[in-house]
């Protein structure tokens, strides 16, 4: 039995030995241990039919455990009254899940109003996450079928917002829009979860999106059986199995990288006079590499917060091997050497490894 105990900061949400069997004979979850730091994010993947739905959906008691104990807040679930439960856990599914004949913001204020706050008071509080979730006030207005996939997304999360529950559960959230919305999306989630510090259980298929939004990560196989539970850098770095590491595919060195930033990579000065040179404009801001007979190739300079993998695609694109770095506002701060970003890159391998 795999248990994930955080061992820092409150727990808000505890399983303590769960099992389910559904009626048809069908374990969805085996003997489950697993603990949520409060304010943190913990991110459920694995193949299809392994659990993880079914692990969400206990949570706020969709479905029941067959056995075991989970507690929300110390407190044991089945205590506590299932309606009750459910509205204080804010719920996001694939499809947004709004009711189609409602206004974007009558959407937004279902909670609120099933908990008896005044129209005016919900509609007030809808309009309001309109604005969190990056919303145009015009919005609230519109039916849901008038928005995109990606702005239907953000409504249910600032429906699933909107009693400002401590917990929210996120199955799938993302999984039915492009990759640049959803980028977009997943940017948009960790702003907010920096201002609001909600314990979010997150199901994802894919295991970049895990990395990038987990605190921790949760990796189930079929029969419901946790495998491993641990940080995105520990896990990238020590897979406790074949299943793990295959399941975290061929270029986890790599995704580990996207953990790091570029801060503490030395710079030195960019060249001057050699086959190529960085042209800036007044303001020093880099604009292209040029070569000595005129060629142009377009620079993509990067800032201190940037991922070292960032950079060791721009070690690898550049010209000349080097990474061109800026400050905030887009100035020259200096370039990065392609030795000196693969040492680094090596060098946060292995203490990754260290520390896990
Ligand atoms: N109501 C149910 N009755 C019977 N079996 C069920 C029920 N709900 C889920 N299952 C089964 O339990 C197992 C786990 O399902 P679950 O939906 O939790 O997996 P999942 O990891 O979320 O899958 P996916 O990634 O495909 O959404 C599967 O074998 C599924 O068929």
């Amino acid at each position: 039995m795999t248990i994930c105990r955080p061992g820092k900061g409150h727990l808000m949400i505890q399983f303590d030995a769960v099992h389910k069997r559904f009626p048809n004979g069908t374990t969805a979850v085996h003997d489950l241990s697993l603990e949520m730091p409060e304010g943190g994010v913990t991110v459920l993947v694995g193949s299809s039919g392994c659990g993880k739905t079914t692990t969400l959906r206990m949570i706020n008691r969709m479905v029941d455990p067959t056995s075991g104990t989970i507690r929300v807040g110390g407190r044991d679930i089945l205590e506590q009254d299932a309606a009750e439960l459910r509205r204080s856990i804010g719920y996001v599914i694939q499809q947004s899940g709004l009711f189609p004949h409602r206004t974007v913001l009558d959407n937004i204020a279902t909670v609120p109003l099933l908990l008896g706050w005044g129209r005016r008071k919900a509609r007030a509080r809808a309009a309001e996450l309109l604005d969190t979730v990056g919303l145009a006030a015009d919005a609230g207005r519109r039916y849901p079928h008038q928005l995109s996939g990606g702005q239907q997304q953000r409504v249910g999360v600032a429906r699933a917002l909107a009693a400002d529950p401590p917990v929210l559960l996120m199955d799938e959230p993302f999984g039915a829009v492009d990759p640049v919305v959803r980028t977009q999306l997943q940017d948009e989630l960790l702003r907010l979860q920096k201002e609001l510090s909600k314990t979010i259980v997150f199901v994802t298929h894919d295991i970049d999106e895990a990395v990038r939004l987990g605190d921790q990560i949760a990796v189930f196989r079929t029969g419901g059986h946790l495998v491993q539970c641990a940080s995105p850098a520990e896990l990238l770095a020590r897979p406790a199995d074949d299943f793990v590491a295959d399941f975290l595919g061929a270029e986890r060195g790599l995704k580990l990288l996207s953990l790091t930033t570029l801060a503490d990579v030395p710079q030195g000065p960019a060249p001057e006079g050699g086959a190529w040179t960085l042209v800036l404009d007044e303001a020093r801001r880099p604009q292209h590499w040029r070569s000595k007979d005129g060629a142009e190739l377009p620079v993509r300079p990067l800032r201190d917060r940037d991922s070292l993998l960032a950079a060791l695609n721009e070690s690898v694109a550049s010209p000349n091997g080097l990474t061109v770095r800026v400050d905030a506002d887009g100035v020259l701060t200096g370039v990065s050497s392609r030795d000196d970003i693969h040492e680094h890159a090596g060098r946060a391998h292995s203490e990754a490894s260290v520390a896990a």
